[in-house]
């Protein structure tokens, strides 16, 4: 008997939802890898899809915004009152993936130091980091690289996918009441990308107050995960051959490569 509610509709991700910045971007493949496109439609996603829920960390100082990043994603919602995470909080949001039931748990962790240590314990076995700064404040982009080297510590590099997140992107835009002019934002976005190009991480600009981007980002970590765990999968199957990619984070020019010039409809 599945108990399970259906998923809901606009959780539903039948194509690849897309970078935001080129130059800072996982992959720029317009479309999923054609082997995990395949072994979808051939229900050979193994523990994908059954019974694997994906861990996902959220990570960065205290005040920038990840829990209100995380409820406008879930719930929609947005508080202009700080209440500090303590510790951590978490939230399940399921999806279904080119047709394929897959669950993300979203680990909302404490940016204040006095509650890091209790939030570090909950940073093993992440498939994705969030690391999320705040757009107007550089001291936090600073910050960032060790908020990852932090959560590295608990994880495996070699694996994990990895997003740097420049939240408020509201307070940037030109008026009287914001502290940022376009020309000091293009700076931060400049120094931003740096970084993240340095961490091999995909960037992102969002506002949780006005919804900016805070959806397309979420599915893009949702479909960059799914991929990954797929194509994880696949090799642990043993049905991928030598020769085809599984790192996404790496310098992946060569990225599906070896897939597309096998059968283009269907895989062996
Ligand atoms: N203008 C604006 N304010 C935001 C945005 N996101 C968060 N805030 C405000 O920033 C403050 C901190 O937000 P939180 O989401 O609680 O920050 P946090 O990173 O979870 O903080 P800790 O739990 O202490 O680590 C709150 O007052 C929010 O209303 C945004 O996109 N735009
Ligand atoms: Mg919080």
């Amino acid at each position: 008997m599945n108990i399970l509610a259906p998923v809901r509709r606009d959780r539903v991700l039948t194509e690849l939802p897309q970078y935001l910045r080129k130059e800072a971007a996982l992959h720029v493949h317009k479309d999923f890898h054609p082997r995990v496109t395949c072994a979808c439609q051939e229900h050979r996603t193994g523990t994908v899809g059954r019974f694997k829920i994906s861990k996902v960390i959220v990570v960065g100082d205290l005040s920038v915004g990840k829990t209100c990043l995380i409820n406008r994603f879930c719930k929609d919602t947005f508080d202009k009152n700080y209440k500090a995470t303590i510790g951590v909080d978490f939230e399940m949001e399921r999806f279904e993936v080119l047709g394929v039931p897959f669950s993300l748990q979203l680990w909302d962790t404490a940016g204040q130091e006095r509650f890091k240590c209790i939030a570090s314990t909950y940073y093993r076995g992440a498939q994705a980091i969030i690391i999320v700064f705040n757009l107007n404040d550089v001291a936090s982009l600073e910050h960032t690289k060790q908020w990852l080297a932090d959560a590295l510590k608990e994880n495996d590099p070699s694996s994990v996918l990895l997003f740097l997140v420049g939240s408020k992107k509201d307070l940037s835009h030109l008026t009287l009441a914001f502290p940022q002019t376009p020309a000091q934002y293009m700076l931060m976005e400049k120094d931003a990308l740096k970084v993240a190009q340095e961490m091999k991480a995909e960037y992102w600009a969002v506002s949780s107050l006005t919804g900016e981007n805070v959806r397309e980002f979420f599915f893009r970590v949702t479909a960059l995960t799914f991929e990954a765990n797929v194509l994880a999968e696949l090799e642990k199957s043993g049905s991928r051959r030598i020769g085809d990619v599984i790192r996404i984070n790496s310098d992946d020019s060569n990225l599906y490569l070896t897939a597309s010039k096998k059968k283009p409809m269907c895989c062996p």
